[in-house]
């Protein structure tokens, strides 16, 4: 068992790796610290796996994956045990929360009112979703083609910490439901639920060693993960150089790699949208989760003609952004998720002025919470795209807003970007939004809102956002092999 501590009424506990069913040391038997972001005091010691536990896990899950135990189970008592797990993630929604408000420093009516509820909508949605995956199957004059898709094999999965359990639950479900058998890594930041849903794959009857979860540096252990000849598929979220780094060392064994990376993402609002409707939209897009979302829409791209009025309304919107302990109900904007993060936000802040930008508001740590990373919502304006600020991914709460003439200027400086993750157009001109979100040059595109998801749509980025597609069918294809047999009849 692991050792438990009451931290507000939280049950936290120390985290051990899970291999095989069973919570285990690290081989080296050396821990490490996750501390809580709203106070830099230690939360939870948590193992430090190294790339001997790496091998471990990754044999452990090659083995089961030969025992055909998972990968060769009916796809209907699979799909129930991943049910049961969404039931069991649901059932645990209050103490899943607080542990992910505790880890990552979000606001608890975030983790209560999205990240949870969302990760049990990932298992529910391919456990059901494998019971109708497609075969493929062609006829010809004699000749009967078909396709089958099946497991892959054992698939690496490592997870950053921004939304820790539904992006681990979001690649989890998707390879579990193929038939894989899994080994995750969450970040280092923010290990504690990922650990608990160990507890949750024995509790819902997942066999031991389907999933395994290992917690330690990425430079090791995911670099193991990344490089052993086992591993069939990688699924890599997390900044756009280290998935360079995860492609490369894949590419020695050719393993298959699935990459969500950074993002820069424009937010274009146009003189004809509803501007209420944009501050409010904005305004989620950029503060959200401390702005530590890929998808922000951390350029918020407006109109001369609606420029001014724009920026009063949305300075007097983010003055009514209440920041603080993120245990509490009322607070919409938590922590940073660590000290030299929040150094690296106000360190671009810093940047921005002395490259011309202007500062409507913010700037700075929030006074009477310093034992914290706590970050003023900031606003940074009259940017122009070349600088700094604009190109390169801050990862909190700044935006950096940007006038802009004419709609081809919108579009020129949305594509002028290493980045093309997403993309928000506020418009009440349907051509308009046919036409701009047609030219930006992104993996999604959302018009008159920000994040609203559909499980069964490709989810990704192009150009330094990313490779490939997850989501429905695209999730499927990628943690399968396709197989073809062509039968002479
Ligand atoms: N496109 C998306 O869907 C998406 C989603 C969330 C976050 N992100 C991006 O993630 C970044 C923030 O997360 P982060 O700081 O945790 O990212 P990160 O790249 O520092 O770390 C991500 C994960 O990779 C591991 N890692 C580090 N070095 C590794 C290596 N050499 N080999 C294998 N694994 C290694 C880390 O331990 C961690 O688990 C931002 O750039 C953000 O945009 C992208
Ligand atoms: O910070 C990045 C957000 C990623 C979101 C998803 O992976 C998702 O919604 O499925």
């Amino acid at each position: 068992m692991n050792k438990e501590t009451l931290i507000g009424k939280a049950k936290v506990k120390d985290a051990k790796l899970f291999i095989d069913g069973d919570y285990v040391d690290a081989i080296s038997g050396e821990t490490f610290d996750t501390l809580n972001p709203a106070t830099n005091e230690k939360l939870a010691s948590v193992a430090n796996g190294s790339d001997a536990d790496a091998k471990r896990a990754i044999e452990t899950a090659q083995r089961t994956f030969e025992s055909g135990v998972w990968s060769k189970m009916p796809v209907e008592e699979r799909s129930n045990i991943l049910c049961k797990m969404s039931d069991l993630i649901l059932e645990r929604v209050d103490e899943l929360a607080l542990v992910e408000t505790l880890d990552v420093g979000k606001p608890i009516k975030e983790s209560r009112g999205f990240d949870i509820p969302r990760a049990a909508q990932n298992f529910r949605f391919f456990a059901e979703m494998a019971k109708y995956v497609v075969h493929e199957h062609y006829d010809q004059h004699h000749v009967m083609s078909y396709a089958k898709y099946a497991p892959a094999g054992v698939t690496s999965l490592i997870i950053p910490w921004n939304l820790p359990f539904m992006q681990l639950t979001w690649k989890a479900s998707a390879a579990l439901a193929s038939g894989n058998t899994v080994v995750v890594k969450p970040a280092s930041y923010t290990p504690l639920s990922a650990v608990m849903l160990g507890e949750i794959a024995n509790e819902a009857g997942l066999p031991p060693g389907v999933l395994n979860i290992l917690t330690g540096p990425g430079s090791t252990v995911g670099t193991a993960m990344a490089t052993h000849p086992f591993v069939r598929r990688i699924s890599f979220v997390g900044e756009s150089n280290t998935g360079k780094m995860v492609m490369k060392n894949a590419s020695e064994n050719l393993i298959p790699v699935s990459l969500e990376l950074g993002g820069k993402s424009a937010n274009i609002i146009f003189e004809d949208a509803d501007l209420d409707e944009a501050v409010k939209g904005s305004l989620d897009a950029i503060y959200r989760n401390q702005g530590q979302i890929c998808l922000a829409g951390s350029r918020i791209l407006v109109q001369e003609s609606i420029y001014d009025q724009f920026l009063d309304k949305f300075t007097a919107a983010v003055k009514k952004i209440k920041v603080g302990d993120p245990t509490d109900e009322k607070t919409d904007m938590g922590a940073l998720v660590s000290k030299s993060h929040l150094e690296s936000v106000d360190q671009y802040v810093q940047i921005g002025l002395e490259e011309g930008a202007k500062l409507a508001l913010g700037g700075k740590r929030v006074e009477g919470l310093k034992n914290g990373n706590f970050y003023e919502p900031t606003v940074l304006y009259d940017v122009d795209n070349k600088m700094r600020v604009a190109q390169e991914e801050i990862f909190g709460p700044v935006p950096v807003i940007i006038p802009f003439k004419e709609e081809e200027d919108a579009i020129r400086i949305a594509n002028d970007s290493i980045y093309g993750l997403a993309g928000v157009v506020w418009t009440n001109d349907l051509r308009r939004a046919q036409r701009v979100t047609s030219e930006v040059n992104s993996g999604l595109l959302w018009v008159n809102c920000w994040y609203i998801r559909d499980l069964r749509t490709p989810f990704g980025g192009a150009k330094a956002s990313g490779i490939g597609r997850e989501g429905g069918r695209h999730s499927f294809e990628f943690y399968t092999e396709a197989k073809t047999v062509t039968m002479k009849l």
